[in-house]
């Protein structure tokens, strides 16, 4: 069994695939199988799962059974819902021939390989009475015909390019070494001189001379080191900006589909994995390279020595390295688990920290706290299990170095002894053995280091692989073409003239897989140019989804959406959000100044058009009445502002774009009346030749739309304006009844 860890916290179900198809033979990238698995934040269900085994060729069998059906009628390896929230697999099942008792072997992604009494397993398995949840996959032909895709793997050479532009400095650095290097040589000759030529022959002169040149090549080292470090430091922090610089750049890249899935913690890890890297490169290679230098010029004078003293010291090294690159290997999966752990860990606190008010209203703290406390208890069995292998690797590895050391002096000494050696010499041999442990030393860092790498470079590859959002498309003919952008121009000329604006067509949408719900169904419609729309509907009917398919965050399931001609697919969604004013209701504020809050793309910031979004807004009064106006600072996440006060902020933030399309998701629900209608009658002018699209559940915002759509679980139900609405005395008139008796 190849054991396969998860890489993030909610990566149980890809991994536990990415196991069976490895057990079967194919390697499937964990990435492909998130994308099929249709994987989110909460994870994966059993049914993505079943659904991304049936792409791949399996066919899937899911059930809640008893462990003896288990036992007498699967097939293993199988699927197991384990604890209620997560998934592993069951690989193997022994009779203790002795006791007759049965071992269940249980490939947990996020623990590893383990070994469970029966009680034990029916403990996290079952979660009915005595029945637990299995998935069945047995292989088809198609799993045999088919190929895993191939990714471009991210290697250590590719990583080196970072440093070309640092020729110079790392070729400084070399120097550096290599002359401290040299300095460190002339050492064991000047020890033994000191005693041969100065101590035994009494020749106090010699003595001084020697013990002066050993001061000013002691003072030479420590300068070297001086410049070294400064230099490391130098190349470290630059490479370190460019390799995570280039990270955010990808990152941001990418889909939002690909964010759905991770957590802060997630990420916050990647940077740490990006920043290993960057030691590993600047640190632990260059001085690796040194160090092996270092040794062999060291190998080279011992050799001169004697020989045998080198032959037995070279042959307890590399036992010594051998025993440690062994335990390194056993090291290298609970790296995995320490990372997620730790970043589970960061979640957790994060979570604490925003919803801080939350927690104390509602007496959740006790059960947050807790819930952290476990999650320390976990990280706490990984660091023992990894404490457990490194003392045994470093008290297996301190031991054979003393022996080696042990057994070379008595080698020496007995070869003074006999008069073969002068003591002088034998120190000399004492010194160069010091010398040379350290490379040593070095190599099994370097080792780890490069364990450490490559583990963060498979972690990182998962997102220089993922697509970018900006590709390419398929057109009718099935050509690859790059995409178009977005045109807004007076003259678009729009064929056997069809009405301009944006037109969905049979357009059906699924969050995840295709056994998930459709959370929009089969909508048509037209969003005329330069008029507005309302969309309304009970909470959770998906208008928010319909606009976030309008900006091209996600692609239809089924259907298509037109922007005049341009089918959705072809255009660039950096040009579709160019030219929309949004405001979400989840709209962020950063923590930066309101100006720079409001003109968000411009460099330069245009204060005339600042100032007319600001009033459009109705938030002028707001920012003239504090000390620093437009410059004031609002803190993280808009501390500091209301509720409403933001909401303006996010108005003017879409009106000062100008842009052409204006979505509005519940863009005024927190403000007041008499600042909801100054905003509404201020939008009313702003709005014309721009074509708009509100959510909203209040009747004053919706009332003198051009057009109002009904949206009723994912369907439209009814659309028209508010007069006929009302007389239809359907859907429309029942969701803003009470508004109407009101006397709105
Ligand atoms: N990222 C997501 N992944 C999976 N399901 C989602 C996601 N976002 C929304 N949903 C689901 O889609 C459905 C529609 O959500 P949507 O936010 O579009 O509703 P809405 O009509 O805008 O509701 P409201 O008026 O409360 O804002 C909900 O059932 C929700 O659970």
């Amino acid at each position: 069994m190849k054991f396969i860890p998860q890489h993030d916290q909610m990566d149980c179900g890809p991994a536990c695939i990415a196991m069976i198809t490895k057990m079967y033979g194919k390697e499937y990238p964990l990435q492909y199988l998130r994308d099929i698995s249709h994987i989110s934040k909460e994870g994966v269900s059993l049914m993505s799962i079943s659904d991304a085994a049936e792409k791949i060729g399996f066919e899937t069998y899911p059930s809640l059974l008893s462990i003896e059906v288990l036992l007498e009628e699967g097939t293993l390896p199988c699927v197991l819902h384990w604890n209620k929230n997560h998934f592993v697999v069951l690989y193997d099942v022994k009779k203790n021939v002795f006791t007759g008792k049965k071992r269940f072997k249980v490939a947990d992604p996020s623990h590893g390989l383990i070994t469970l009494s029966e009680e034990e397993f029916k403990k996290s398995w079952c979660s009915q009475e005595d029945k637990g949840i299995v998935l069945f996959l047995s292989p088809t032909e198609k799993f045999e015909e088919m190929e895993p895709p191939k990714t471009q793997k991210l290697t250590i050479s590719y990583l080196l390019n970072y440093l070309k532009p640092f020729k110079k400095q790392v070729a400084f650095m070399f120097s550096m070494l290599l002359l401290g290097s040299l300095v460190t040589l002339v050492f064991p000759f000047l020890t033994q001189n000191l005693i041969d030529k100065g101590v035994t022959v009494g020749d106090m002169n010699m003595i001084t001379l020697i013990l002066l040149a050993q001061l000013g090549l002691f003072l030479g080292a420590i300068t070297i080191q001086i410049i070294r470090n400064s230099l490391t430091l130098y190349v470290g922090t630059k490479l370190s900006i460019n390799i995570i610089s280039d990270f955010l750049k990808k990152t941001l890249q990418l889909p939002i589909k690909f964010f759905d899935s991770k957590m802060v913690g997630d990420f916050n890890q990647r940077i740490n994995d990006n920043e290993r890297i960057e030691e590993f490169l600047t640190s632990q290679s260059l001085v690796t390279v040194f160090s092996i230098m270092t040794f062999s010029v060291f190998f080279g004078v011992l050799w001169y020595y004697d020989f045998t003293i080198l032959a037995v010291y070279l042959a307890l090294t590399v036992f010594s390295i051998s025993w440690s690159y062994y335990f390194l290997k056993k090291r290298r999966m609970l790296d995995y688990f320490k990372f997620q752990q730790r970043a589970e860990n960061q979640d957790s606190i994060l979570e604490i920290i925003n919803g801080v008010s939350e927690m104390k209203l509602n007496q959740f703290e006790e059960f947050k706290r807790k819930a952290w406390v476990k999650i320390q208890n976990k990280l706490f069995k990984t660091n023992l299990r990894i404490l457990k292998i490194d003392q045994v690797q470093v008290s297996g590895y301190e031991f054979l170095n003393q022996l080696k050391n042990i057994l070379v002096t008595f080698l020496a000494a007995t070869y003074v002894v006999k008069g073969q050696m002068t003591i002088g010499e034998l120190l000399s041999i004492s010194y160069i053995i010091g010398q040379m442990n350290s490379p040593v030393n070095q190599l099994v860092d370097f080792f780890r280091s490069l364990q450490d790498a490559k583990l963060s470079l498979e972690r990182l590859n998962e997102v220089q692989n993922h697509p970018e959002e900006e590709t390419m498309y398929v057109n009718e003919e099935g050509e690859e073409q790059p995409l178009k952008t977005l045109e807004i121009s007076e003259n678009i000329f729009v064929n056997n003239g069809i009405e301009k604006g944006i037109r969905l067509k049979n357009v059906s949408f699924q969050y995840e897989g295709p056994k998930s719900q459709f959370i929009l169904k089969d909508i048509n419609m037209l969003i005329p140019e330069g008029k507005v729309t309302a969309i309304v509907g009970a909470s959770g009917s998906g208008k928010t989804t319909l606009l976030k398919l309008l900006l091209r965050f996600y692609d239809p399931t089924l259907g298509s959406i037109h922007y005049n001609y341009d089918d959705i697919l072809s255009l660039s969604p950096k040009s579709i959000r160019e030219n929309c004013g949004v405001v979400m209701q989840d709209g962020y504020i950063f923590s930066d100044t309101i100006e720079r809050n409001i003109a968000t793309g411009d460099e330069v910031i245009d204060y005339d058009k600042l100032i007319k979004a600001v009033r459009i807004a109705n938030i002028e009064e707001y920012i003239m009445s504090l000390p620093l106006k437009l410059k004031t600072k609002i803190g993280a996440s808009g501390n500091g502002i209301s509720g409403g006060q933001k909401q303006r902020i996010l108005i003017a933030r879409a009106v000062y774009k100008n842009p052409h399309y204006i979505f509005f998701d519940e863009a005024t629900s927190a403000l007041d009346a008499e600042n909801e209608k100054i905003i509404h009658d201020n939008l009313q002018e702003f709005f014309k030749d721009r074509t708009a699209v509100v959510i909203a559940h209040r009747l004053s915002t919706v009332k003198n739309a051009d057009q109002i759509i009904v949206l009723k679980n994912g369907e439209i139900v009814e659309y028209g304006n508010h007069k006929k609405l009302v007389e239809n005395k359907a859907d429309y008139f029942h969701l803003v009844k009470n508004q109407l008796e009101l006397g709105n």
